[in-house]
């Protein structure tokens, strides 16, 4: 057996030799499916048993099979591992399903991965509960975060966005249903905003209302203005914006209360309010003050995000805050803003505090991951949220241009919602493309 595996590796480091280790750096996933793939397979299948065996993950044969083994079969009773169920090629690495003998658990595997991932010589193993008795080993073989390609069929449906690829090969998709109120972390340069750009992309093609607060006088998101219903680009219009998006949501709980239901989706789909995504590029500018005449605003801003990150999961409207920080150096409100935000992302940081800010309430396990998140891997982040599981993922680069494009080609479905008209901003008329077919029908907001 060992001298198959031998061979296959000999095949592997032939073809290396032969052009394809040029491959190899090159162009990864091609390696991986002419040779890596096969190998890696090889290797699996040839060495199961005893890889299972000197990772401590076998248990006795019950004693009816010991029985039956020794007396009828006339065979060594040996050790059993998990059951292998299904073994299957992807472009990134392997999936194998196994089905867990009684005496082992998913925590189990687990602890062994980095040992499971020496032993195929893949470059990471991640193992993922698929429903009780069954575990997935996801295997990538090659580091897919090193140049990012979200899978072909990741597309942004429902109230769900693929933004960015898990270290496992598989797209993680931030969901609005699931997580209603998201903070996202980093230093400088870390990719906040080519997070957020991913995600305007996703959501620029679905039908929402898309509110951006860039106080750093819109640098970034004046560029997806023709799909945007409402900017603000000083703490000022902040302020009034953020008055009239909390009015709004007071308008929702009426129409919910008249229907007599409790939440937005449970309204008929012609009543239903169309949902809004408030993108805030840096927290920091909002509510970070210099004199005391500012007071009064920030009182107003921190009250007003606090109000809808509280409430208006409810009645569709989310919040995506993005910042450097998140403590209790942001003065009065932050944390408990921050106690609100579900969802959270943390990419590079400074300092370990600030991944603590982001991860040690949600995900404690996490907080080490984010704190080595290296300088030249931007757009690199920890994602976790408040069911403790938790994810390294990275964004693809992404142009703000080509975001831009995607942001104008979908400018029909800005939805029609008054209360945010005197905040929509300017596009000009060459930006706006031919009217089109409107998908989304406007709606009143309440009867
Ligand atoms: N996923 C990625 N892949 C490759 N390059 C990236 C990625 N994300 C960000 N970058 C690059 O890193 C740099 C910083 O990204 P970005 O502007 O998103 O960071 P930021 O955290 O918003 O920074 P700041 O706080 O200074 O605005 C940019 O040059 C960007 O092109």
């Amino acid at each position: 057996m060992a001298d198959w595996t031998l061979w296959l590796e000999a095949t592997g480091a032939l073809a290396g030799a032969g052009g394809l280790g040029y491959a190899k750096a090159r162009a990864p996933r091609v390696y991986w499916s002419l040779v890596g793939m096969p190998v890696t397979w090889g290797r699996f299948t040839l060495s199961y048993r005893s890889t299972m065996d000197v990772c401590g993950l076998t248990v006795q044969p019950s004693g009816l099979r010991a029985f039956m083994t020794r007396n009828v079969a006339r065979r060594e009773v040996q050790p059993v591992p998990p059951k292998i169920r299904r073994v299957r090629g992807t472009s990134t690495g392997l999936r194998v399903t196994l089905r867990l003998p009684a005496g082992l658990e998913p925590h189990d595997v687990i602890a062994t991965s980095e040992r499971l991932r020496h032993a195929w010589g893949v470059h990471s193993v991640t193992v993922t509960e698929t429903k009780p008795g069954y575990v997935e080993l996801r295997m990538t073989g090659y580091d897919v975060l090193r140049r990012v390609r979200m899978p072909r069929k990741a597309r942004p449906h429902d109230l769900i966005v693929p933004v960015a690829l898990r270290e496992d090969g598989t797209a993680w998709e931030r969901d609005y249903r699931a997580a209603p109120m998201a903070l996202t972390l980093g230093a400088n340069h870390s990719g906040k905003s080519m997070y957020q750009r991913n995600l305007i992309k996703g959501l620029a093609q679905l039908p929402v209302a898309l509110v951006g607060i860039d106080c750093k006088r819109g640098v970034e998101q004046t560029a997806y203005a023709p799909r945007l219903s409402a900017l603000a680009t000083t703490p000022d219009d902040a302020a009034s914006l953020l008055a009239v998006l909390v009015a709004e949501m007071e308008d929702r709980f009426d129409l919910l209360k008249r229907h007599g239901v409790s939440e937005v989706w449970e309204l008929p789909a012609a009543e239903r309010p169309v949902p809004v995504v408030v993108l805030v590029d840096e927290v920091a500018e909002l509510i970070l003050i210099s004199s005391k005449k500012d007071e009064e605003r920030r009182e107003r801003i921190v009250t007003g995000l606090i109000r809808l990150a509280q409430m208006a999961r409810a009645v569709g409207i989310h919040l995506e805050i993005c910042g450097q920080r998140f403590g209790s150096d942001l003065g009065k409100g932050a944390t408990m803003l921050r106690a609100q935000l579900t969802g959270r992302v943390v990419h590079r940081v400074n300092d370990k505090q600030t991944a603590e800010m982001g991860l040690a309430d949600v995900a404690p396990d996490s907080v080490a991951v984010a704190s080595l998140i290296p300088m030249e891997r931007p757009g690199t982040a920890v994602v976790a949220d408040a069911s403790g599981g938790w994810s390294k993922i990275r964004t693809p680069e992404t142009s703000r241009e080509e975001v831009a494009a995607v942001c104008r080609a979908h400018a029909h479905l800005v939805p029609d919602l008054p209360a945010l008209e005197p905040f929509r901003p300017f596009v000009p008329a060459q930006e706006v493309p031919a009217a089109g077919p409107s998908l989304v029908k406007p709606r009143p907001v309440t009867d």
